[in-house]
């Protein structure tokens, strides 16, 4: 499964960008930012290249992987930590002698190489990467090699492959103790140091590869100490209160966590983190200074040491959003911090804005606005930030947020409801709800116009199903309910939700035609809701009815029928002769008695709507489908965005009125007051106020949705230049649209998604169930909108308002034909492209200048002809010196509309006297041919 890189970095516990830099070192390309996803492979390959395996670079993996400890050629970086370095040439002799016997140093500790003694902390500084800067200090003679501490004593001994990072034991915490007392010599007249002068090696890069080593000829074979330290040095005693055995072993913790760092090639970032916590705290103890904490866990170094290494951290890379910045401000500031406390973990609300996030976390809003600005995300302060970005913005401020949907009262009540299971006992059988499904005109409606013995088919608009149907039958005492879902692709997301509440699928093919793309479409429908399907082969009576064709076509789509050996069951039918229809039934039920549908009937009842519509005068009427429960007149029902009481209940089929509804009944409700939309679910709640609330809630969100998708927005820099251009380049057909159901909303608008053209657009400012009100058409006047009704009317006053507004209202009866006409307006609103026509030549054979006029040419026409409505090109050693509108076309002394090949004529030119005898004239003509959306 693919993961985001923030995602995974959080997991590994490093930085989102730092992964990023790694993906790119471990080649893993095209991961330009931690919003990148990784796939399994890749997150393979990473992990792979930080434990050093791969196709890691031979550098990294050297300086990964820790030197054996016995390798005296090692560079000092790689190896492990030396502490003391002592060739034979200059034995050291601990002074003053200690009163005890000395203890031997650790032997991992004393494995000098003969080489880094004598090499000057100068050149371990030219090994470091070129970004890190080096140490300002001179040299001292002892740093250059010279003095009497060369080749005894360097930092590189102390200090690991972290450099700067991870710092070196004490040298001279205690002044006048230390293991330069402990060690060094004492000469005659050598005024004593209080410590040695320490030449700070520049932080070696965790991916720098390590420098080979070249060995000097004039250089010491490598070889043991003979220094032996007195039990003080490594007890404490004398030495104060840091003894150097604990020091030695704070080294080599430093050591391992900076080769951890080096590993993941997280050092660097590390380093920026802890200065920043550094700078984070105590104020008073100057920038750079190690808090507490860190003088309890590290070795620290004295005060120049310390001002070098801030110095040498400062310079390093910066965190990309608060470094620079956060650092310039406080440079600034000589009062009290008064920002809120940044924290590592919080918990925010959903939703939440950018705000919000900002309080949470304790960093100023403006600073999260520039992390999503990096990611190309513009947005304000109060706009709402999706889980995922306000995670990754978290992440990349360094704190970890946990995301809580505030718990509402439809979360509480109704996810109970949901969760509550049904004793054994109380399932008593119910009716199979079946749905029929397939291509458009295969005859689904036919058919089960036949099962009922009605004729809704006949009826219908353009002969298609718009809406979806559902009705139960009782068939010998055995109750049946059958969904119709109508076949077009505009209906897709209807035919889903029939399939969502279906137990079984009939399939319905066309004979004749076999497998279309809508029955490939509904088979999937059917099968990802994991109901037993049947195929019906319909329309068997027609002559070209071809039942291998339809039965290769059903197993090309996985669906093996039983005749061929498979699991599914293909009756033959024919809606017009009634052939097959029993079989079918049969079929239907047999499955149903082997599948056992069971219900418990007595609760409250639970289901779904199918459809919902705004009558007029008998208010909201809404489909539903009972599933749990029984329904009863004066339960209190909340369903989307709409609550009430059942006021009444009809059987749709027979459009009597009924008091009850159980499992599996479909039934027309009456009573709430608003329109849902189709699939939503209903409950049934004790309390109307509860009902209420939910279905407000539900209501603001929507709103808030349709606010922000209807583009009803503050402007941006991006809306803004949208706006801009779209002045001129893009012009807006504004619609509101009315529909008898939400579901023929939902289609129509998935029809006019189709319509798009970078140079027109389609709008829709508000889309409604209902008739066509007055309001309606004043907002289409403010808006400059049409008013499209689809199986509705304009109430009168609507339709007095519109005649007098010139509002002009459309209505409509089959959504194909919105599709059409809107098409064709979108198309005229398309700027004509502009084709040029040459037309003629006409040579200029004299010029006659007139003293009001101006120049005349006097021309004959070469080829084509002139146009009086034409433009004139001048053409004059073949080259254009001018392109004119014709003033005049005069042939003889009469005006003249055009003039033919072979005439001569006079003719002048807007604008231009300087025509000459030998000019060409062009004549041209643009023409202007409207567009349509296939012309692109
Ligand atoms: N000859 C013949 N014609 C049929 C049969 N079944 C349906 N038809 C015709 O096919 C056309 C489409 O039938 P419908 O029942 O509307 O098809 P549908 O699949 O419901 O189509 P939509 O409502 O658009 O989804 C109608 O003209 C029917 O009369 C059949 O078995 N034999």
């Amino acid at each position: 499964m693919a993961v985001r890189i923030y995602a995974l970095a959080k997991d590994l516990n490093i930085d989102g960008k730092e992964l990023v830099d790694i993906c790119a070192r471990a080649g893993v390309t095209g991961k330009g930012s931690a919003l990148a996803s990784l796939s399994d492979e890749e997150v393979d390959k990473l992990k792979q290249f930080m434990n050093g395996g791969g196709n890691a670079p031979k550098a990294t993996a050297t300086q990964q992987a820790p030197p054996p400890p016995t390798r005296p050629a090692e560079p000092a970086r790689g190896g492990r930590m030396r502490v003391i370095v002592a060739p034979k040439s200059r034995p050291l002799t601990p002074e003053p002698p200690a009163a005890s016997e000395p203890e031997p140093a650790p032997p991992q500790k004393t494995e000098p190489t003969a080489d880094e003694p004598k090499k000057p902390a100068a050149a371990a500084a030219a090994e470091a990467p070129a970004e890190l800067p080096q140490p300002e200090s001179k040299p001292t003679p002892d740093e250059a090699g010279q003095g009497p501490l060369a080749g005894m004593l360097r930092r590189e001994d102390y200090i690991g492959p972290g450099g700067a990072g991870g710092r070196p034991p004490m040298l001279s915490g205690s002044r006048g103790g230390g293991l330069r007392d402990a060690s060094k010599p004492k000469r005659a007249g050598e005024s004593p140091k209080p410590r040695p002068v320490v030449k700070l090696a520049a932080m070696p890069a965790p991916a720098q590869p390590a420098a080979p080593k070249k060995k000097k000829e004039d250089e010491a074979p490598a070889q043991k100490p003979d220094m032996k330290l007195p039990a003080e040095v490594m007890g404490g005693g004398r030495l104060g209160a840091k003894p150097l055995a604990a020091h030695l072993k704070r080294a080599e913790r430093t050591l391992e966590a900076e080769k951890i760092r080096a590993k993941s090639g997280v050092g660097v970032r590390k380093d920026v983190e802890d200065d920043d916590t550094a700078r984070g705290k105590g104020r008073g103890r100057g920038r750079g200074a190690a808090s507490p904490a860190e003088d309890k866990s590290r070795p620290m170094l004295g005060g120049r040491e310390q001002r070098q290494l801030s110095r040498t951290r400062s310079r390093g890379p910066r965190n990309n959003y608060d470094g620079g910045r956060r650092r310039s401000f406080r440079r600034g500031r000589s009062g009290v911090n008064t920002a809120a406390p940044r924290k590592d973990a919080v918990t925010v609300e959903l939703p939440c804005t950018v705000r919000d996030l900002s309080e949470a976390i304790g960093v100023p809003a403006a600073q999260i606005l520039r992390v999503l600005m990096t990611e190309g995300v513009m947005t304000t302060i109060t706009a709402m930030i999706e889980p995922d970005l306000a995670e990754f913005v978290a992440a990349e401020l360094g704190a970890e947020v946990n995301f809580q949907l505030a718990e509402t009262l439809e979360d509480k009540l109704l996810s109970e409801i949901d969760d509550s299971e049904d004793d054994e006992a109380s399932l008593v059988p119910r009716a199979p709800v079946i749905t029929f499904l397939g291509h458009v005109d295969h005859g689904k409606t036919s058919l089960l116009d036949r099962i009922i013995g009605i004729d809704v088919a006949k009826g219908e608009s353009g002969g298609i199903t718009q809406h979806i149907r559902a009705y139960q039958i009782d068939n010998g005492g055995k109750p049946i309910a059958f969904v119709d879902t109508p076949g077009h692709a505009a209906f897709t997301e209807m035919r889903a939700r029939g399939a969502n509440v279906t137990d079984i699928a009939v399939i319905v093919v066309a004979a004749d035609d076999g497998v279309m793309p809508q029955t490939e479409e509904a088979i999937s429908h059917a099968k990802a809701a994991g109901v037993p399907i049947v195929v019906a082969m319909n329309k068997t009576d027609l002559p070209g009815f071809d039942p291998l064709k339809t039965l290769t076509g059903l197993s090309t789509c996985g669906i093996v029928p039983s005749e061929w050996g498979g699991d599914v069951e293909v009756v033959k039918t024919s809606a017009a002769t009634g052939a097959g229809i029993e079989d079918l039934l049969e079929t239907l039920l047999t499955i149903a008695e082997l599948q056992d549908y069971r219900a418990n009937p007595d609760r409250p009842a639970v289901g779904v709507c199918l459809d919902s519509q705004q009558g007029s005068d008998s208010g909201v009427a809404i489909k539903l489908i009972v599933e749990r429960g029984t329904l009863r007149v004066g339960d209190v029902v909340v369903c989307g965005d709409g609550y009430g009481k059942v006021k009444a209940m009809v059987d749709p089929l027979s459009g009597e009125r009924i008091e009850a509804a159980g499992p599996s009944r479909p039934v027309d409700v009456f009573g709430l007051d608003a329109a849902p939309s189709a699939g939503e679910r209903f409950y049934v709640l004790d309390d109307i106020g509860q009902a209420r609330e939910i279905a407000e809630d539900r209501a603001d969100r929507s709103r808030t949705t349709m606010l922000g998708s209807n583009g009803f927005q503050h402007v941006t820099l991006e809306t803004l230049f949208e706006r801009l251009d779209g002045d001129e380049e893009v012009q807006t057909l504004n619609l509101i649209l009315r529909a008898d159901v939400r579901g023929s909303i939902e289609a129509i608008e998935k029809e006019l998604s189709k319509l798009q053209h970078p140079e027109v657009r389609l709008r829709i400012l508000q889309r409604s169930v209902g008739g066509i009100s007055e309001a309606d058409v004043t907002l289409a006047d403010a808006s400059d909108a049409v008013v499209i009704g689809f199986n509705v009317v304009p109430d009168e006053k609507a339709r007095a308002k519109a005649a007098q507004l010139g509002v002009e209202v459309r209505r409509y009866e089959v959504i194909y034909k919105i599709a059409d006409d809107l098409r064709a307006a979108m198309e005229g609103m398309l700027k004509p492209e502009e084709r040029e026509l040459t037309l003629g030549t006409a040579l200029v054979q004299a010029t006659f200048k007139i003293s009001r006029l101006g120049v005349i040419a006097g021309c004959r026409v070469i080829s084509g002809v002139v146009a009086r409505d034409g433009r004139m090109r001048v053409i004059r050693d073949s080259t254009v010196v001018g392109d004119y509108a014709i003033d005049s076309l005069k042939r003889e002394k009469d005006d003249a509309k055009e003039v033919r090949d072979g005439y001569e004529c006079g003719i002048k030119l807007v604008g231009f006297n300087d025509i000459k005898e030998g000019d060409l004239l062009e004549c041209y003509k643009i023409e202007k041919i409207s567009r349509t959306f296939d012309d692109r």
